[in-house]
């Protein structure tokens, strides 16, 4: 049943100053802190698509686990994350996890080995229904019926991904988190799945799709969150991925932008920072050809700018 909440204009999702870090051990006695997200803020709305995007490493799937409550062992959570205007507890995750709010995996590994597909599909759908709604959501996806009875390992790459969306989506969620869906997936199939989520969302969900398909993405997303070195440097509107891309607010957005094999497809020079070269100033600062000394020495905040937002002194 899905909770109940009278205010509709509270955001489905907000994360607020989230911070993720983990304890390592350096070595004899020496232990590190390694600072994987910091300050991260953004919001879902009921009905909306937000995309997030960014380098490899730069904490995509970090931000998908902290919302879901599946960090590892050995990560320090802080800040707020709020769903429906009330933090998500432990206790409120249990509940809602697999049936409100679901997440594809960016892996295909979390599908358990030694249980059969039909079984972890139907998983929170309660008797009666299952059936029905099984046979549904394979059509959907174009699994066949026999699909049910295998295992993991029988099945092909592409038909794993529609298995973990399948499963994500079964029990009518109202907020998604899709962690790099459509890897694999022919081209067909990736419209069919990306389009899928649009249509959930057109219908009142909450979409947070991660990918490293910016084109991709862009087809359904109404924002776009560019992470870089574990924060949002710019939150975007779609459209302002056009032309040069000199609508973008941030250099790293930019230089993303152009560096895609249908515009300039002009590398970035340079490295995204390691987590623990992170102490001071901007994270782009070290590969911005507008870096200043101020950039260098302090860490702009997120600031809004024409209906986005930017962590960069420099725009405009
Ligand atoms: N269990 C862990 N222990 C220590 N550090 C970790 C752990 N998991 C993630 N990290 C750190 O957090 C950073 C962000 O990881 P994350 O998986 O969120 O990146 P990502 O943006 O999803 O990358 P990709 O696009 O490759 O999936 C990594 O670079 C790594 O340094
Ligand atoms: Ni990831």
């Amino acid at each position: 049943m899905a909770e109940q909440y009278p205010d509709q204009c509270t955001p489905l999702l907000e994360v607020e100053n989230l911070s993720v870090s983990f304890l390592q051990y350096a070595g004899g006695w020496g232990q590190t802190v390694l600072e994987a997200i910091q300050g991260l803020q953004l919001s879902i709305g009921a009905g909306e698509v937000v995309a997030v995007i960014g380098a490899s490493g730069s904490g995509k799937s970090l931000l998908a686990h902290a919302i879901m409550g599946i960090l590892p062992g050995n990560a320090t959570m802080s800040g707020t994350i709020r769903y429906r205007g009330e933090a998500l507890t432990e206790r409120r995750l249990a509940a809602l996890r697999g049936r409100e709010l679901a997440l594809v995996p960016q892996s295909v590994n979390y599908l358990d080995p030694l249980m059969r597909v039909g079984d972890q599909v139907r998983g929170a759908v309660p008797g009666r229904a299952a059936a029905s709604r099984l046979r549904k959501v394979f059509e959907r996806y174009q699994l066949a019926a026999r699909v049910e009875r295998l295992f993991p390992f029988q099945l092909s790459g592409g038909m794993a991904r529609r298995v973990l969306v399948s499963t994500a989506t079964i029990a009518n969620p109202q907020l998604i988190i899709a962690d790099e869906p459509t890897p694999g997936l022919h081209p067909a199939a990736v419209r069919e799945t990306l389009g899928r989520f649009r249509e959930l969302a057109d219908e009142g969900c909450g979409v947070l799709l991660i990918s490293h398909n910016i084109e991709s993405a862009l087809w359904i997303a109404d924002k776009v969150a560019v992470f870089y070195a574990g924060t949002i440097v710019e939150l975007a509107l779609k459209n302002d991925f056009a032309a040069d891309g000199g609508r973008l607010r941030h250099p790293y957005s930019r230089a993303l932008w152009r560096s895609l094999p249908q515009n300039d497809f002009v590398p970035i020079p340079g490295s995204q920072p390691h987590p623990n070269d992170r102490s001071v100033g901007c994270v782009f600062a070290a590969r911005c050809e507008l870096a200043s000394s101020e950039c260098r020495s302090v860490r702009p905040d997120l600031r809004e700018l024409r209906e986005g937002m930017v962590r960069c002194i420099h725009a405009s």
